[in-house]
């Protein structure tokens, strides 16, 4: 490899429009889906690559991480970064970036609304209603949202910011995470499965990974019962899907909010026939302003790598 190189900067998935025109202008990029060949693309020119550009979604996995070992940087399009092996990738000097921060107003937004949407049965009404089923006689009663007890699972970012939203609503907040947070004045609890049972509605803001893997798990999903509601606004790995499917089918559950899956896009057929079940296809941070911002932030990261070798926004080191 001679010093005059090319440094491509690899652009692994698809991305916001105006990241990818960002990346284009500024850098020597390469869309690794329109080389006609990507194996040999990677095979032949894998050496000139010093960053990648990725999802949440779709991470830099092993195989092409050993396919670039000049690589110094892996920047996300997204909070998440459970779909990238950070301790691998930091064994081999390359640093991560993920955009914090300019989401956490629309994920916790949305956290609310699923919320009240699940309790309320506000999709629900309204298939009700389209259906013509009003004409036939009133909408079934719900479950009031005020004044419940509610507990967040992982109180970071966004978990404070979702508790921060729901003090107007008069609820009793606890909350279980890695690291409790005593200058804040909600209720730390020890476990899951405590926080669950003490809980009326379960609002998952948990990060991605190993680390919480079916953390709500069917102990958890039993301890919230036939009355309780679980939102998960995190990732779908949180969650022990299958178990969570057999509660809700059953009625051991009230209902479940759900932005996130196991294996997206594809969720369980079994909850698409439900209506004690609120279904989003992973929208949280889903706006235009938030997208944006978060593209920007990428692109910022990204940029400041190429420029001094360092992120604006590395991944926490735990
Ligand atoms: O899920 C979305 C994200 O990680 O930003």
């Amino acid at each position: 490899m001679t010093t005059s190189a090319p440094r491509t900067v690899l652009q692994v998935s698809p991305l916001l429009p105006s990241l990818t025109e960002a990346l284009a202008a500024h850098h020597h990029t390469v869309v690794l889906a329109e080389q006609p060949d990507p194996a040999a693309y990677l095979a032949q020119h894998g050496d000139e690559v010093v960053a990648a550009v990725t999802t949440a979604r779709v991470g830099v996995d092993h195989a092409l991480m050993d396919a670039l070992p000049r690589l110094g940087a892996i920047v996300h399009f997204g909070v998440g970064y459970d779909t990238t092996d950070v301790v691998r990738a930091r064994a081999r000097g390359i640093d991560v970036s993920n955009t914090p921060d300019v989401l956490t107003d629309c994920v916790a937004d949305l956290a609310v609304g699923a919320t009240i949407d699940v309790m309320r049965g506000l999709s629900s009404a309204d298939r009700f209603l389209r259906r013509g089923d009003w004409t036939h006689g009133p909408f079934p009663l719900t479950s009031k949202v005020s004044g419940k007890r509610i507990g967040i699972l992982g109180l970071g970012r966004i978990g404070q910011a979702v508790a921060r939203r729901l003090t107007g609503f008069d609820v009793e907040l606890s909350y279980h995470s890695r690291r409790p947070v005593p200058e804040l004045p909600y209720r730390h609890v020890d476990s899951a499965v405590t926080l669950a049972e003490q809980s009326d509605v379960l609002i998952v803001t948990a990060s991605g990974g190993a680390g919480t893997k079916g953390l709500v798990s069917s102990e958890v999903i039993a301890a919230l019962g036939p009355t309780g509601y679980l939102v998960n606004v995190a990732r779908g790995s949180v969650v022990d899907e299958p178990a969570l499917v057999d509660a809700l089918v059953s009625g051991r559950l009230a209902g479940a909010a759900l932005d996130v899956f196991v294996d997206e896009p594809n969720v369980p057929a079994e909850l698409t026939s439900l209506d004690t079940v609120v279904l989003l296809p992973h929208i949280a941070s889903g706006t235009v302003e938030t997208r944006e911002a978060m593209g920007a932030l990428a692109f910022r990261n990204l940029d400041r790598f190429m420029t001094d070798g360092t992120l604006l926004t590395p991944v926490p080191r735990d």
